[in-house]
C-alpha cells in the first residue's frame, strides 16, 4: 500500500466534512514550523542551541534556548498564512495578534512550544503541543478572554514528539492518529490510524518525588499501586517517569498506561492549583486521549469541561487508560465527598 502524507490525509478529512480548508492549512503551517524545530533540536551541542537563554518566561522559569527558538519558529510559521486570528504560547504572557500587514483567519492558535525542556541538555525527548480554538465571529482583536473556552470546543490538537523519530499525533475529534516524519522525503507519513488506548494497564508516569506532598487520596491510589500482588489490585505495576508530558504522553498513546500530575500540598502551599498548563497542555492532550479511549480527569472533574479563568492556569492532570484514571478520580470524589 501506498504511503498516506499528512496533506493526502488533511484531504480526505476535508472530503469528510470533518475540517474547513482554513483548519487544514493550519494544520500544515504547525507541521511544517514543527519540521524546523526537529531540524533545531537535532543540531545539539553542534549547533550551539543547548543551555539557558538567560530569561525567564511569564511563569518565571528559566528559559532555554530552545524554548525561545521553538517559540519564534511557530510564531513566524503562523503569521502570514491567513489562516489564523491570533497566536498564544506558554513562553507569551499575551495573546499575539496577526501583524496588520497579513491576512487574518478564524482560528485561534495555543501552544507549548517546547515541552520537556528540562531534558533538552541531557538528550532526552522533548516536543511540541498545540490545541485550536474557532476564534468568535464578531472579535476583530482576540485578546487572552477569547482563549478562555473550554476544552470541550477544540477544533484540533495534536503534539509531536522530537525523540528517535519525529512522531505527530493529531485529533480533529474523530479518531488520534499517528504521523512519522520520512526525512529522506521530508513529509510526515500516517503510521497509525485511529490508535486505541487500553482500558486497563499496569503501567503508571508519576514523579515519586513528590511523594510526601500528595493529598490522601493519591497517597492511597498510588500506595495500592506500589503494593502489587500482594495489595488490593492483586497485580504488579510498572512505573516510568520521562519528565517530558509529550514523551510519556506518547507511551501511553502507544502501549497504554496512565499519567498523574496531581494537586499537592507544596503546589498548593505557593497558592498554585496543579502544575501542568490547562490551555496547552491539559486540553490538547486530554482531547488526544479521549479520541482514542482513554479517560483524562483533574482527580475531580473531566478536564475538557473545564471553564478556564486565565490563559496559563495550572491543572492537575490524570489521563491515560481509562478504567485507572476512573478509579484514581473515585478516590478523590470518595474522599471529598467523606470531608463534606
Ligand atoms: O520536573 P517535574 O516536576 O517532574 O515535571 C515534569 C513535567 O513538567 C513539564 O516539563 C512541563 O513542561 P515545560 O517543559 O513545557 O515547562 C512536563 O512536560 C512534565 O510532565
Ligand atoms: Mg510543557
Ligand atoms: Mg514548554
Amino acid at each position: 500500500m501506498r504511503p498516506i502524507t499528512l496533506i493526502q490525509f488533511l484531504i480526505e478529512e476535508r472530503r469528510a466534512g470533518h475540517i474547513n480548508a482554513e483548519l487544514s492549512l493550519l494544520i500544515e503551517v504547525v507541521a511544517r514550523a514543527c519540521k524546523r524545530i526537529a531540524v533545531a533540536v537535532n543540531k545539539g551541542a553542534l549547533g550551539g542551541v543547548l543551555g539557558n537563554a538567560g530569561t525567564d518566561n511569564v511563569q518565571g522559569e528559566a528559559q532555554k534556548k530552545l524554548d525561545v527558538i521553538s517559540n519564534e519558529i511557530l510564531l513566524e510559521a503562523n503569521a502570514w498564512g491567513g489562516h489564523l486570528a491570533a497566536c498564544a504560547s506558554e513562553e507569551m504572557e499575551d495573546p499575539q495578534p496577526i501583524p496588520d500587514m497579513y491576512p487574518k483567519g478564524h482560528h485561534l492558535l495555543l501552544f507549548d512550544p517546547l515541552d520537556g525542556s528540562s531534558n533538552i541538555d541531557v538528550n532526552v525527548s522533548v516536543g511540541t503541543i498545540f490545541s485550536v480554538l474557532r476564534c468568535p465571529d464578531e472579535v476583530a482583536e482576540p485578546k487572552a478572554e477569547h482563549f478562555l473556552q473550554p476544552g470541550t470546543t477544540q477544533l484540533a490538537a495534536g503534539y509531536v514528539v522530537y525523540g528517535p523519530s519525529t512522531v505527530l499525533v493529531l485529533t480533529f475529534g474523530h479518531g488520534s492518529h499517528e504521523f512519522t516524519l520520512d526525512r529522506e522525503v521530508g513529509s510526515f507519513v500516517l503510521s497509525r490510524r485511529d490508535i486505541r488506548i487500553p482500558e486497563q494497564t499496569a503501567e503508571f508516569a508519576i514523579n515519586m518525588s513528590n511523594q510526601r506532598h500528595w493529598q490522601a487520596p493519591m497517597q492511597r491510589y498510588i500506595g495500592e499501586l506500589l503494593a502489587g500482588k500482594d495489595g488490593p489490585r492483586g497485580k504488579d505495576f510498572n512505573m516510568r517517569w520521562v519528565a517530558s508530558m509529550v514523551a510519556d504522553v506518547h507511551r501511553i498513546m502507544t502501549r497504554g498506561g496512565v499519567f498523574y500530575y496531581p494537586l499537592d500540598a507544596k503546589i498548593l502551599a505557593k497558592g498554585g492549583a496543579g502544575k501542568l498548563r490547562l490551555m496547552y497542555e491539559a486540553n490538547p492532550m486530554a482531547f488526544i486521549v479521549e479520541q482514542a479511549g482513554g479517560a483524562a480527569s483533574t482527580g475531580r472533574e473531566r478536564i475538557m469541561a473545564l471553564q478556564p479563568t486565565a490563559l496559563h492556569q495550572r491543572v492537575p492532570v490524570f489521563l491515560g487508560s481509562k478504567q485507572e484514571v476512573e478509579l484514581a478520580t473515585h478516590y478523590h470524589r470518595e474522599a471529598d465527598g467523606a470531608q463534606g
